[in-house]
């Protein structure tokens, strides 16, 4: 009779309690590595009858989870491959334990339980995170084999005795400590399933569930059905990203989006992965409805091996841009478990990252020149997406640069080429440079756009909260070009031309304008300056230059740029010298009624910019009805 008693060799006899406190926080994926042994064990014996190693029958693979609360255990079942006495002592007490010898060397360095389970191929031995004793009986598949059954309760005593398991396969019968009870549940049991084995490639039964089915007509000749219990099977086994892309339908693709996030609108599109050289990679990848907030919700994208769910926190698989997408990946040669510098520096996760971004760009790119229109519609969508991804990477800024689109006031589309060569003959300045225009607000920015209208100048709509750092962006890739908010200054000043108007005031009577605004102005804030700008300028215009203007924005968004931030709001308030109501106020002889129009001019054009607020807006309505 088979009979023996032993010791696990390792030499420290406290390490499974060290153990077991260092992975405590993340207990429950003992039942996700006792399945994936479970999983595997009965693909193997399918890769045995394959190359003839195996003539029985093999029948259909399946692993069942079961719980019983008053014995309070958890078994995981299978009919795979099976071990004999040997192979547990050989797999169990060496494979699954020495990982522990090496952990107690080097356990100080690790940080979360994940990363030393599958490091030091504890996967077994996780099941003492929630169990006092674990016992296994197993059958092997080998001719002749006898049912063998191992005991352990964590310490490094074992026993192994003849064992009662009629059919090949293996179950680990887990009997649950007084601290895991929590786990001797079905809502909590079904959680951890739907978590980590929800696309497992072998089918998992946990349970029945009850079904109805015809059975025949009524004595009045209405249907019947009677209800059957059946397998409760909880995982789709092949789940799309196994599929070849021609086997799909749209349809499909959003059917899989609807599973994994119930409760979000469709996605856009779609990009289906896969590749196996020079590293194995599946997965699809959806474009989620953005708009343009900027609150998207990253760790959306669920990381498998092999079908096992992993985490979905993808940082560092997946470049930053990206995590704005929803979807899976599914890799085994991603190093799952080790640390997240490892990770960084790992040639496989670089080489990830460099195809996933070529995938989208690529994606992006067909959809743009296949259907420009689609691609237009969807522009609000992904707009934000392409924007951050130029940005932040730059492989992706190159392709990119060819399908991204500006959109103007007239809510026309244009690529970089295209803008370029629409505003080539209009907005060139003097110097040959560029100069494109845009307004972040439509609404308070209303009479500069005008202003450029009137000069046959184009205004782009750069709004969204994403726009600042893409500006800054497209001016250090675009050549002789610059980009100016349609407000940071005078049209003829923000566009220099040649054929700037010739001052019609005398230079004393500049001097003279200057003292009138500046005294009814009588803010420091405010710099009066007087340009000659074409008649049919407005007479005063209040703009904050560009260049300040982007520092306090940086500092507001937290920039690093706190020096500007703590800078007052500095003004320029330019006279046209060129429009007859300023000689009408040079010509005004009462000293308080040249004042009066002075501020009414500077009023008004404060107005305009919705800076006219409070008593100093009442008083100017006051003003207003005194002088109609
Ligand atoms: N259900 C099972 N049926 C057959 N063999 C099993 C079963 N469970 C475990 N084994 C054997 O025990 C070994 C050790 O399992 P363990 O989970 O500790 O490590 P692993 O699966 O090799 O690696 P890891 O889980 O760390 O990725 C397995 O490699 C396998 O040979």
């Amino acid at each position: 009779m088979m009979q023996e008693k032993g010791t696990i060799s390792i030499h420290t006899e406290n390490i499974f309690p060290i153990i077991k406190k260092f992975l405590y926080s993340d207990n429950e994926i003992f039942l996700r590595e006792l399945v994936s042994n479970a999983v595997d064990a009965t693909q193997k014996i399918k890769r045995l009858a394959s190359l003839g190693q195996f003539g029985g029958e093999v029948g259909q693979p399946q692993v069942e989870v079961s719980f019983d609360k008053d014995a309070k255990t958890i078994t995981i079942s299978d009919n795979g491959i099976g071990m004999t006495a040997d192979e547990i002592k050989k797999y169990i007490n060496q494979i699954a334990f020495s990982g522990a010898t090496e952990f107690m060397e080097k356990f100080k360095e690790a940080n979360d339980a994940n990363e030393i389970i599958g490091r030091f191929g504890l996967g077994f031995y996780s099941a003492f995170m929630v169990a006092d004793q674990v016992e296994i009986q197993t059958l092997s598949y080998q001719d002749g084999a006898e049912p063998a059954r191992w005991i352990c309760d964590g310490s490094t005593e074992f026993e192994i005795t003849e064992g009662t398991r009629a059919a090949r396969g293996t179950d680990v019968i887990l009997h649950v400590n007084a601290e895991s009870e929590e786990f001797l549940d079905k809502f909590k049991l079904q959680g951890i399933l739907d978590k980590y084995a929800k696309f497992l490639p072998v089918p998992i039964k946990f349970g029945t569930k009850t079904e109805y089915e015809a059975d025949g007509e009524d004595a009045d000749g209405k249907e019947k059905t009677k209800e059957v219990e059946v397998d409760n099977i909880i995982n789709d086994t092949n789940p799309i990203w196994t599929k070849a892309p021609s086997e799909l339908k749209d349809e499909d693709y959003l059917n899989f989006y609807k599973e994994l996030y119930p409760f979000s609108e469709d996605p856009l599109f779609w990009i289906h992965l896969n590749v196996d050289y020079p590293f194995n990679l599946t997965g699809v990848l959806y474009f989620p409805k953005l708009k343009n907030d900027f609150e998207f919700q990253k760790n959306k994208i669920k990381l498998f091996s092999r079908q096992v769910f992993i985490t979905d926190e993808v940082k560092d698989i997946v470049p930053e841009f990206l995590m704005l997408l929803h979807g899976v990946i599914d890799s085994p040669d991603i190093p799952l478990n080790v640390s997240r510098s490892f990770l960084q520096a790992d040639s496989n996760v670089k080489k990830i990252n460099t195809y996933i971004t070529k995938k989208v760009a690529d994606k992006l790119g067909e959809l743009f020149k296949n259907d420009r229109a689609g691609y237009e519609e969807k522009w609000g969508d992904i707009g934000m997406f392409v924007k951050y991804g130029i940005i932040s990477e730059e492989k992706f800024y190159d392709k990119a640069k060819d399908f991204v689109l500006l959109t103007n006031a007239d809510k026309k589309n244009f690529t970089l080429n295209e803008y370029k060569d629409q505003v080539a003959a209009t907005q060139t300045d003097k110097d040959g440079q560029q100069v494109w225009l845009y307004t972040n607000n439509r609404d308070k920015q209303d009479a500069y756009i005008q202003s450029a209208n009137r000069k046959a100048y184009d205004v782009l709509v750069m709004d969204s909260p994403i726009d600042n750092h893409f500006i800054s962006h497209l001016e250090q890739k675009l050549e002789k070009t610059s980009l100016k908010r349609v407000d940071a200054d005078v049209i003829d000043k923000l566009i220099k031309k040649d054929d700037a108007p010739a001052h019609i005031l005398t230079e004393e009577q500049g001097g003279q304008v200057k003292i009138i605004f500046d005294s009814a102005i009588n803010k420091p804030a405010f710099k009066v300056e007087l340009e000659s700008l074409s008649p049919d300028e407005l007479p005063v215009t209040v703009t904050m230059d560009e260049w300040m203007r982007r520092m306090k924005d940086m500092a507001a968004m937290g920039g690093g740029m706190g020096f500007y931030g703590s800078m007052p709001d500095n003004y320029k308030v330019v006279v046209n010298g060129n429009h007859k109501l300023i000689s009408r106020i040079l010509q005004t002889e009462d000293e308080g009624e040249k004042s009066r129009l002075a501020k009414q001019a500077f009023d008004l054009a404060l107005l305009s910019q919705g800076l006219l607020t409070g008593s100093e807006l009442t008083e100017f309505v006051n003003r207003s009805v005194e002088m109609i």
